[in-house]
């Protein structure tokens, strides 16, 4: 396999050797830049890193390079025979002569003038700033010329004064790329390893966080991305107060009482979580602490994967907005709520349909519970088993009798269960049915597959959710309430938001709605420290949700089919996927549950359509 070599040469003829001698090694595929010290790292900067997998350089510059990038930098020595090398050439000099240099300079030279029983001077420096005034002291003792690396050679040359390079020879070079080789191969068994059991985290069907000792976040897999809604670059190398909180303060609480484990139940993000923490390491100082986060398990305790009981319901004071539009839904649910009848809820996604069906429940049967059932669901089967039952046992309908079953997505719900919930319905059932669709009724009923019976029965009592876009006279309300929140969560002390900030929110189409506008404008709150929410911090989130869609938010529109369709095959399924997770309020598992794909498909999907954009 071919090992991507950047070469960082101090001096021109150090590239010039590095390309002739790279022709002998045939896994080479090499090139060079020409650059020293700090102007290395100005040279390759991060991302053409990310282009090789090996760097050679030489002496300081080596050293630099290596605190800067994380794959492996080779340093060409100066051998013996590099510094045999000028000494011959300078032996017979008249001139004084003394060598100023790094350690490595410096060692060789002293063994190679005793063995020649040469008396040269040596002024060793440790860092790139002793140069000058060593060069000073030197020429104050009455040196002449100068042998040194190229920093020395230079700054002597600006000074007025004689400096000899001790350049790298062949063995030396050679010698290298022996090094790149060796370590190449044991670089990539160790990465090859180390995405093993990433991948074995990656897959895990629980959300995995992994802490360091100060508390900041070194890994999280998608899982927990995608639990918390969240793009995991934006948590890298966080302090863990700042995302989790619940977390951050139940790990604070072991290391007070001396716990290396703690298993329970956090609320995050409004969703119930089973959660394990694990202290790793000696002791009590253990230096990692691994989370995992399992929703699964809180919904199997009961039996119920896709029906559940929200711990916390909304209520009408919640339902944030005071445009004609939304009052007038508001209006309208609070009369419906007064009688016992099927209601159903459109809206866009991300519109509000689960708080309004909440607060309807609320406002009548609040002493009753509320069973939320996911007709999107990507097992039929156990979706049917829960709802109707089974050889195994009765079904949802079989066995609750009150408060409010919230079918969720109902124009998901297979045909066949359609059926068999229009005879459940015939035969009556005792609680309220709520169900809601993104697609407008009348537009359902235009699909001939969706059952006409069905429609009409649950259709009776209808409710419309408009999208933001249509009362965006709210947009302002919704972001105080946001910030308030985010105060009281995070103890900011923030009063507003700049006209220019709600100018550029106004200014997008908002196809996931008030989910859509929570997230990008919480992101824009965790960069806020100031009062207000200042332009500044909300171009940054902008820039990166145009990132992730390779364009500007709000070119795109997910009610105007706006797909463009001249690009590859590729580029078409990266803007469906990006479209669909725009709707859902960049959730990854609603996304993905939408597209027929497995979370980590979508992930894996999404990561490579990224790296593909930074080409
Ligand atoms: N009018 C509103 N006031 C305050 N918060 C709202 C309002 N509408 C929606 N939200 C918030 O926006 C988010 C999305 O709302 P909700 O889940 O009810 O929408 P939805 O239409 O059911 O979405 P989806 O169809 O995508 O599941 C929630 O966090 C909810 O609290």
């Amino acid at each position: 396999m071919g090992i991507r070599v950047l070469g960082i040469a101090p001096y021109s003829g150090l590239r010039d050797l590095f390309y002739e001698l790279a022709k002998e090694e045939d896994r080479f595929e090499l090139d060079v830049e020409i650059a020293d010290l700090g102007e290395a790292i100005d040279t390759i900067g991060q991302s053409k890193v990310l282009e090789y997998d090996v760097i050679v350089s030489r002496g300081g510059t080596a050293t630099l390079l290596r605190e800067y990038v994380e794959i492996p930098v080779i340093d060409v020595p100066v051998s013996g025979y590099d510094i045999l090398r000028v000494l011959t050439l300078i032996k017979d000099s008249n001139s004084r002569v003394a060598v100023i240099g790094f350690p490595n300079i410096c060692h060789g030279a002293a063994t190679v003038s005793n063995l020649l029983n040469l008396k040269i001077p040596i002024y060793p420096i440790e860092h790139e700033s002793e140069v000058r005034s060593t060069l000073v002291k030197a020429f104050n003792d009455g040196v002449q010329v100068i042998l040194g690396d190229v920093v020395t050679v230079r700054t002597a040359d600006e000074m007025g004064y004689h400096g000899v390079l001790i350049t790298s020879g062949r063995e030396s070079v050679q010698e290298a790329f022996a090094e790149v080789i060796r370590i190449y191969d044991i670089y990539k068994r160790e990465q090859e390893k180390a995405n093993f059991y990433e991948e074995i985290l990656q897959r895990d069907h629980r959300g995995i966080l992994v802490i360091d000792a100060s508390n900041v976040l070194r890994f999280a897999n998608s899982q927990a991305s995608s639990y918390m809604n969240r793009d995991i670059r934006e948590w890298h190398r966080k302090p863990l107060q700042t995302i989790f909180p619940e977390i951050g303060s139940k790990i604070q609480e072991m290391h007070i009482f001396k716990r290396t484990h703690w298993q329970g139940t956090i609320t995050l993000s409004e969703c119930l979580y089973d959660v394990e923490i694990d202290g790793i390491g000696q002791n009590q100082q253990w230096p990692y602490t691994i989370v995992y986060l399992d929703r699964s398990r809180v919904s199997q305790n009961s039996d119920q994967s896709y029906i559940y009981s929200p711990t916390r319901l909304s209520s009408f004071a919640q339902i944030i907005g005071s445009s004609p539009e939304i009052l007038q839904v508001i209006e309208q649910a609070k009369q419906m709520a007064k009688t016992a009848n099927a209601i159903w809820i459109s809206g866009e996604p991300g519109t509000g349909k689960t708080i309004l069906a909440q607060s309807i429940h609320n406002a009548n049967e609040s002493g009753q519970n509320f069973y939320k059932a996911a007709c999107r669901s990507s097992d039929s089967k156990r979706l049917e088993e829960e709802l109707f039952g089974s050889i195994h046992g009765g079904g949802f309908f079989q066995q609750i009798f009150h408060g409010t079953l919230y079918l969720e997505d109902i124009e998901y719900l297979p045909v066949h269960l359609q059926e068999k919930l229009l005879i459940q319905l015939r035969n009556g059932v005792g609680l309220r049915v709520i169900v809601s669709s993104s697609i407008p009724w009348g537009q359902l009923l235009q699909r001939t597959e969706f059952n006409q019976e069905l429609a009409y029965r649950l259709g009776e009592h209808y409710l419309y959710l408009p999208p933001l876009r249509e009362r965006l006279e709210d947009l302002e309300e919704i972001c105080r309430i946001l910030i308030a929140r985010h105060n009281s969560k995070f103890g900011k002390q923030m009063v507003g938001v700049r006209d220019d900030v709600i100018h550029l929110l106004k200014s997008h189409d908002w196809p996931g709605n008030i989910k859509e506008l929570k997230n990008a404008f919480e992101d824009m709150l965790l960069l806020t420290n100031g009062h207000y929410v200042e332009r500044k911090e909300a171009e940054i989130v902008w820039k990166r949700y145009k990132q992730m869609s390779g364009k500007p938010i709000r070119e795109i529109d997910a009610n105007k089919a706006a797909l463009d369709m001249s690009g590859t095959l590729d580029e078409i399924e990266t803007q469906v996927i990006l479209h669909v997770l725009q709707q859902e309020g960049m959730n990854q598992s609603k996304a993905a549950a939408r597209l027929g794909i497995n979370r980590s498909t979508l992930w894996r999907k999404l990561k490579y359509s990224d790296a593909k954009a930074n080409d």
